[in-house]
């Protein structure tokens, strides 16, 4: 036994040794990123974090820390990027160089570094020049882009009529209609089992806490059942779906004039060799349904709450829209408060609080770039920390645009759907307020406005009664 406790001694005393030269090594390299709390071995920031980014938290760290620090994840050091000026020099001082994408084994697996979201480098570029083109291209036309919304919104309408309601999945269902109609080129009635499906495996793509395990010891957790196998088999279910859609879009061939984002990939197959198109088909997908159909409930959640803001709204609308008017993208310019509200629900929801991982592409010592968000930086609104479309008004009240809004992010990653997504909030929003009045419904007391932290913020579930006007 004094051999075995020698042993035992000794192995100890080795893992004491590498821990503190991993500890020395960590004070070492902290020499040359900017400050931010002691990391530990092994783990480095996470026990400090909860194994979570949370902005309220960030924001603290950067009033000890500064605005532009570092932290630890395990032996990566990540800069986080807090407030207007650290966000926007960060991403547009030096935008080619932190135009990486952070691909951890998690994401790796998911998508191995295809489509737009998650690749990064030379396929990325193309991947996403294609895409952008595309979806210009679709924006032109009579069945444009601004056609599919106005379609979808007046779908949406319908299900409002039926009251009291959670406007969740209605709004979910619209909003990713919208995306099916650009990408497949029609779009899923209701009751579609496939459908179903699909927005099933969108609500599983989650950044769970848990999956924190995949990225520390991949070749275990493979083996291993958890939530990274529901998250990898939804990821499938949107591939296959994909996959499917393309294939029979080969099979009764490309029209004359393409309809939709995969006509349009596949007439240029000859000029990208390679094949990204399911990648890039998901990442629409994942990318332009949950964000913008979360906004517009945060946006209903604050109508119920501050209702004299809701009928200033409503009595715009009536007065220069007219209440039958088809509502398009352009009329946001006659109506300023209306716009002005639109802008301050997507600020005050900060619905991406802490943006994607961005890689730095020079620098062979990657750095991740998660960034907190400008949106609620003190020194460029006056009331950062409350509801007030004031922000985005003048003294006469006309709309004004700030600078420091950037809910899409800025420098060469900047959302692709911006455009399409503002096209939605607006013509979502005026319809819906221009169609109903929203109330809590019956027995309902409070309002609740704080959010949900998951991989965005979420309004906590909640049901209206909307009353036609
Ligand atoms: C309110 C709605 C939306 C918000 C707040 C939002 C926000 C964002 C943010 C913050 C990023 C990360 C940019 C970065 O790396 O710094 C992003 C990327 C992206 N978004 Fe959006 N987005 C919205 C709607 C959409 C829509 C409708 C689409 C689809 C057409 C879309 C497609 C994408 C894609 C493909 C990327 C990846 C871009 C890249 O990595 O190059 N988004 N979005």
């Amino acid at each position: 036994t004094s051999k075995m406790l020698t042993i035992s001694q000794a192995l100890v005393a080795l893992i004491v040794f590498l821990l503190v030269m991993q500890f020395l090594n960590l004070q070492q390299a902290r020499k040359h990123l900017p400050p931010g709390p002691v990391p530990l071995p092994l783990v480095g920031n996470l026990l400090q974090l909860k194994f979570q980014f949370h902005r309220d938290l960030l924001m603290k760290l950067a009033k000890t820390h500064g605005d532009i620090f570092t932290l630890w994840f395990g032996r990566t050091p990540i800069i986080i990027l807090n407030g207007f000026h650290a966000v926007k020099d960060g991403l547009t001082t030096h935008p080619e160089d932190v135009s990486g994408r952070l691909l951890s084994p998690f994401f790796k697996t998911m998508a191995q570094g295809k489509g737009i979201m998650l690749a990064t480098g030379h396929n990325w570029k193309r991947q996403r020049r294609f895409g952008m083109m595309i979806l210009r291209n679709l924006g032109m036309g009579k069945k444009g882009l601004e056609y599919r919304v106005q379609e979808e919104a007046h779908h949406l309408l319908k299900y409002f009529a039926r009251k009291p309601l959670d406007p969740s999945f209605y709004l979910f269902h619209s909003i990713s209609n919208v995306i099916c109609a650009v990408v497949f080129g029609y779009r899923f009635p209701s009751e579609d089992e496939n459908f179903h499906k699909l927005l099933k495996s969108n609500n599983r793509y989650q950044i769970h806490p848990k999956n924190l395990l995949y990225e520390f010891f991949p070749w275990i957790m493979d083996h291993l059942p958890g939530p990274h196998k529901k998250a990898f088999s939804s990821y499938e279910v949107l591939n296959c779906f994909a996959r499917e859609e393309i294939r029979k879009h080969l099979e009764r061939g490309t029209p004359d004039e393409p309809e939709d984002f995969i006509d349009f990939y596949l007439a240029e197959i000859e000029k990208v060799s390679d094949y990204n198109l399911a990648h890039s088909v998901i990442d629409l997908f994942l990318g332009g349904s949950e964000t913008t159909s979360t906004t517009l409930h945060w946006g209903l959640l604050y109508m119920v709450a501050y209702p004299d803001i809701q009928e200033k709204v409503q009595q715009e609308l009536d007065a220069v829209l007219g209440s039958s008017q088809l509502i398009c993208y352009e009329d946001r310019r006659k109506v300023s408060y209306t716009n002005a509200v639109i802008h301050e629900i997507q600020r005050f929801s900060n619905i991406i609080s802490v943006g994607m991982p961005r890689i730095c592409v020079r620098n062979t010592e990657l750095l991740g770039f998660p960034l907190t968000s400008s949106l609620y930086d003190p020194e460029q609104w006056k009331s950062p920390r409350q509801f007030n479309p004031g922000h985005f008004l003048d003294k006469d009240g006309n709309f004004v645009s700030q600078e420091a809004f950037l809910p899409f992010s800025a420098g060469h990653r900047v959302c692709l759907g911006e455009h399409l997504a503002r096209t939605e909030l607006f013509i979502f929003f005026s319809n819906l307020l221009r169609a109903f009045t929203l109330r809590l419904a019956e027995g309902v007391k409070q309002v609740n406005i704080e959010p949900v932290f998951t991989s965005t913020l979420q309004p906590h579930p909640y049901r209206v009664c909307a009353i036609p006007r």
